[in-house]
């Protein structure tokens, strides 16, 4: 078996916009999805995600026909819990050039589904990685981060940017711009994380994005608006002023709130974070529900998160310098 692990991350500045080519600036978190691979020689493919919101199921299909996995729950949930996973084989499949290759998949996973923490992108550059290993091709970490970056943007339809997928083949806080993607120097961050233990669909938030895009003049403005807050923060960030990049950060809240991809829980959280003297909070990743980041190094954030109604989980995360891993 081949086993490897790659983390979420947070954004700091930038997610949405990113997807219209303005730069976006996000954080590997250490929260790992670890996912092991074995070869069939049946063609069938098997899938163990004990984490997945379904309280964990097995799936077992064939390779090239499109039977539907053996398990009890509506279809659109299973496409949505099987999607990246499916796509990220193929990925695999396409790298070796074996289109009948089966494999048994088994994934496990500490970042929450759909929350913006990047469950996605870690899955997908984990399961690509272990899986092409499986075949005896050792990805370099670049070409890893672009056929993780094809599963997103399969998935969703074409609106993905690149800025999930690098940051987790490669950890670190990174810059994204289009096809432009590298590392970022940072100072080490106190990132605090409230969780409403809802989700979003990422999916369906971009094309929503999209959609006020095309018809607003004024939308197309706020998401250039939002890569000036980046390019602002990204001074603060080489600086080390995290005043001015939690400042900053509040401001990209509020322009990703007139898009339309805030919520009631997540508002809260980021009030809450915001009334407790964080230097900044905002919600991260496509948003609908989910997770707010926050920038405090005293404990009264997560204390106040802790006692926020629609928070059910507030917690720590250490940036994390380390992307793809390989550990079988
Ligand atoms: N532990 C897991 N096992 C299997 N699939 C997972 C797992 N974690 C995430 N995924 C896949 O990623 C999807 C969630 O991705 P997405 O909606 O982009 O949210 P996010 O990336 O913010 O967590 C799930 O529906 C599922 O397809
Ligand atoms: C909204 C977006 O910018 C980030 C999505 O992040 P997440 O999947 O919600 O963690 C989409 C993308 O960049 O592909
Ligand atoms: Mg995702």
């Amino acid at each position: 078996m081949t086993l490897s692990s790659a983390p979420g991350k947070v954004y700091l500045f930038g997610e949405h916009a990113v997807v219209y080519g303005e730069p976006a600036v996000p954080c590997a978190i250490e929260r790992r999805a670890r996912v092991g691979v074995e070869r069939r020689d049946d063609g069938r493919l098997r899938v163990h995600a004990e984490d997945l919101s379904l309280d964990g199921f097995t799936v077992e299909y064939g390779a090239t026909t499109d039977d539907r996995p053996d398990v009890n729950v509506s279809e659109s949930l299973l496409t949505a819990a099987t999607q990246y996973v499916d796509s990220a084989i193929e990925q695999v499949r396409d790298v070796t050039g074996d289109d009948e290759v089966g494999f048994d998949v088994t994934i496990e996973s500490d970042i929450p589904l759909g929350a913006g923490l990047g469950s996605s992108a870690a899955v997908a550059v984990a399961a690509i990685d272990a899986g092409t290993r499986a075949l005896g091709t050792t990805l370099e970490p670049d070409e890893l981060a672009e056929r993780a970056y094809r599963t997103e943007y399969d998935v969703q339809e074409g609106q993905a940017s690149r800025a999930d997928t690098f940051c987790s083949a490669t950890g670190g806080a990174v810059r994204v711009e289009g096809d432009d993607c590298r590392s970022l120097e940072s100072p080490d961050l106190p990132i605090v994380i409230g969780f409403d233990g809802g989700a979003g669909d990422t999916g369906e938030l971009v094309a929503g994005v999209r959609g006020l895009r095309e018809q607003y003049e004024f939308a197309a403005d706020t998401v250039e608006a939002i890569g000036d807050v980046v390019r602002n923060g990204e001074d603060a960030l080489a600086a080390g002023d995290l005043e001015e990049v939690g400042r900053l950060m509040n401001f990209n809240h509020g322009l990703l709130s007139a898009l339309g991809v805030s919520s009631r829980s997540l508002d809260a959280m980021v009030w809450a974070a915001r009334d407790a003297d964080a230097l900044g909070a905002k919600l991260t990743g496509a948003g609908g529900g989910g997770c707010i980041v926050a920038l405090d190094p005293t404990p009264e954030t997560e204390t106040a998160l802790s006692f926020t109604p629609g928070c059910e989980n507030a917690f720590r995360a250490a940036l994390t310098g380390e992307g793809v891993k390989r550990l079988e």
